[in-house]
């Protein structure tokens, strides 16, 4: 498989009231072409900030974020999926879907806005809420809402940050069965933050496991289970439990 962007030794701290914080310590790993990267490691070792200097919110000091192909000339897109949805509540759903498209530099035009808005709509399952308020729309449809936002530009990286912890067991089955779903139909790669070792198994093709802060990659694990993966079977658990066996180790 071809490789959509490489870490190559990311490095960063952060300066708290004089105080140096070490957060990641030389980062290496590759993400593949329409690949679900999960990275998991113990609370605090770094895992939303890698996902932040990829979105280009956090800078590295150190270390490069390699992306492919190289020699084509501007970079990689990538759109963030925050757990708590960040919806702008005064905004309708179909504003808060195009809000960054509207906010981009290349003018989209009116009529692209709600063809894409449209489509988006249908693709997360939310026709005919286009006009709702995100405060009438439940948890689960109010983080649709946020993919479909994140989509909306065409990402060529989706990045989510525990997109589903929030939510309750079937809403969260459920969303993950979309992201599956979505993967396969937009052909988007996606790196994925999670806790959850069974939501790593069941979304996964591979697993980064982090060290406790300072953080390395620790693990990578691949999840070679043919979708949809089924929770009980052995293979899943062997797997789900030696995840839990690796973050306990490093905890
Ligand atoms: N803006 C900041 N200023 C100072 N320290 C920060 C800042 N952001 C994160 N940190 C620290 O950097 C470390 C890594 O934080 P980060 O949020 O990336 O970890 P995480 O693995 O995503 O955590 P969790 O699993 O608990 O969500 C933590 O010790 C955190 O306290």
């Amino acid at each position: 498989m071809n490789p959509v962007l490489s870490f190559v030794n990311i490095k960063k701290a952060y300066h708290d009231e004089g105080e140096i914080c070490p957060a990641l310590d030389g980062i290496s790993f590759d993400v593949c072409v329409n690949e679900i990267v999960c990275i998991m490691g113990p609370s605090g070792c770094g895992k939303s900030t890698l996902l932040r200097i990829i979105n280009g919110l956090e800078k590295a000091d150190s270390g490069t974020v390699r992306e492919y192909p190289e020699n084509e000339g501007g970079s990689l897109s990538a759109a963030m999926v925050f757990q708590d949805h960040a919806l702008f509540p005064w905004l309708t759903i179909y504003e808060n879907i195009v809000y960054g498209l509207r906010l981009s530099s290349h003018r989209v035009p009116e009529e692209e806005l709600k063809e894409r808005a449209e489509a988006l709509l249908s693709l997360t399952h939310l026709d005919g809420f286009s006009d709702s308020l995100p405060h009438q729309l439940s948890g689960g449809m109010k983080q649709r809402v946020s993919v479909a936002r994140a989509l909306a530009i065409r990402p060529d990286i989706l990045l989510m940050d525990e997109p589903f912890s929030a939510l309750d067991t079937f809403t969260r089955r459920e969303l993950e069965d979309e992201a599956l779903r979505i993967r396969k139909e937009t052909k988007t790669t996606v790196i994925t933050v999670t806790h959850n070792p069974e939501e790593a198994v069941y979304l996964a093709d591979r697993i980064v496991i982090l060290s406790e802060r300072p953080s390395v990659v620790s693990d990578i694990l691949t999840v070679d289970l043919p979708h949809p993966r089924n929770p009980v079977n052995p293979d899943f658990i062997r797997l789900r439990e030696e995840i839990i066996r690796l973050i306990r180790g490093k905890s």
